[in-house]
């Protein structure tokens, strides 16, 4: 659980007046998540969910918070968050977005309904997959940039904070993967790779089903301007594979790219380089667990992932890559 700010029922009340979002029932704090304060905010008018960012600023938040506005004004089911009334401007119609709670930012967006799957069949990921390509898609006119920020830069910057942290094999793996994907990001086959808005996080507890239909996703505050195939590797590094064994599972794999490629192809470098991004998301989240397990910060309620599971990943899509074909 995650709460690393606590929020009074008087502070919810009163940011819920500000947002013209009726009078308090409820303010729970939110199990699960790891990187923001979230709680559930049940208003008189419907509920919300509020989260106070811990690591976010306030000139960083505005990418993420338009860019599911943005999104949801485009069709695509991500929570929608609320402006502040009177705030709007011509340049800027959906006004401001980014309030401020306990002297950090915050925002407050729609609840999602149903409930995530945490043990997803071929079909779930067929849904997860289309989409994921109407959100590239829908995100191509979105106007704002941010880079990843939990990109290669972040990789190698962080890599050397948690070395001190792993065994000799561990490190050596590190090193080496890390190596590899400076290489990889230096060629032209990357370079060619398209790009856009990607969300960055899509994984299992991510998204949201009910009655077996996809009702929406959330935890856009990973996301950035990156490659699309990075976004897709992501995904079938948590969807698609055997959890206990980090192996991939063909049959999931097969379903997502469908859904995928029914509404967007993937190009050529996309489909050369698919192998390479499987391994960079998967040293990705091996690098943030890392960090976040031997660096951790204070929170009334956290339980840090388990690291070795993107190991375990990562070895597994090193000894087997994905077949071209695929
Ligand atoms: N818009 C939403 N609708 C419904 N539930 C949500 C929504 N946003 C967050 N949640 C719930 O809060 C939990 C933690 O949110 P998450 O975004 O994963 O946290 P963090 O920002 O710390 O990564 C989710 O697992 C989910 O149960
Ligand atoms: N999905 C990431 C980290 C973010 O966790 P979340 O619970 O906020 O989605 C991981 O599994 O390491």
């Amino acid at each position: 659980m995650a709460v690393f700010t606590e929020v009074s029922e008087a502070q919810a009340a009163d940011l819920a007046a500000r947002l013209a979002l009726g009078e308090l029932r409820e303010l729970r704090g939110i199990q699960g998540g790891i990187e923001n304060t979230n709680y559930f905010l049940t208003t008189s008018q419907g509920e919300y969910v509020l989260t106070l960012f811990e690591r976010l600023t306030f000139d960083q938040l505005p990418f993420y918070l338009h860019l599911m506005k943005h999104l949801a004004q485009h069709g695509i089911p991500v929570p929608d968050p609320h402006g502040l009334p009177g705030s709007q401007t011509a340049d800027h119609p959906e006004g401001r977005l980014v309030h401020e709670v306990c002297g950090k930012p915050a925002a407050v967006v729609d609840k999602l309904r149903g409930r995530s799957e945490l043990q997803p069949t071929a079909a779930h990921c067929t849904a997860v997959g289309e989409m994921l390509a109407r959100m590239h898609i829908a995100g191509r006119d979105y106007p704002r940039h941010q880079p990843n920020l939990r990109g290669l830069p972040w990789w190698n910057e962080t890599v050397p904070v948690v070395l001190p942290h792993v065994d000799a094999r561990q490190a050596a793996l590190l090193v080496s993967e890390l190596a590899f994907q400076n290489h990889i990001a230096s060629g032209s086959a990357y370079a060619a790779l398209p790009r856009g808005a990607i969300h960055a996080d899509l994984f299992r507890d991510n998204v949201m089903f009910e009655d077996g239909r996809l009702t929406g996703f959330f935890d856009f505050y990973f996301a950035g301007v990156d490659t699309w195939v990075f976004d897709i590797a992501v995904c079938l590094n948590d969807w698609c594979i055997d959890l206990p064994s980090g192996a991939h599972d063909d049959e999931r794999t097969r379903a997502f790219l469908d859904g995928y490629t029914r509404v967007r192809r993937l190009a050529s470098a996309e489909r050369q380089l698919l192998p390479a991004m499987l391994r960079a998301g998967a040293l990705r989240f091996w690098i943030s667990r890392l960090w976040d397990f031997h660096l951790p910060r204070e929170a009334s309620m956290l339980k840090a992932h388990d690291p070795s599971h993107f190991e375990r990943v990562l070895r597994e899509r090193v000894a087997q890559p994905l077949r071209a074909e695929t």
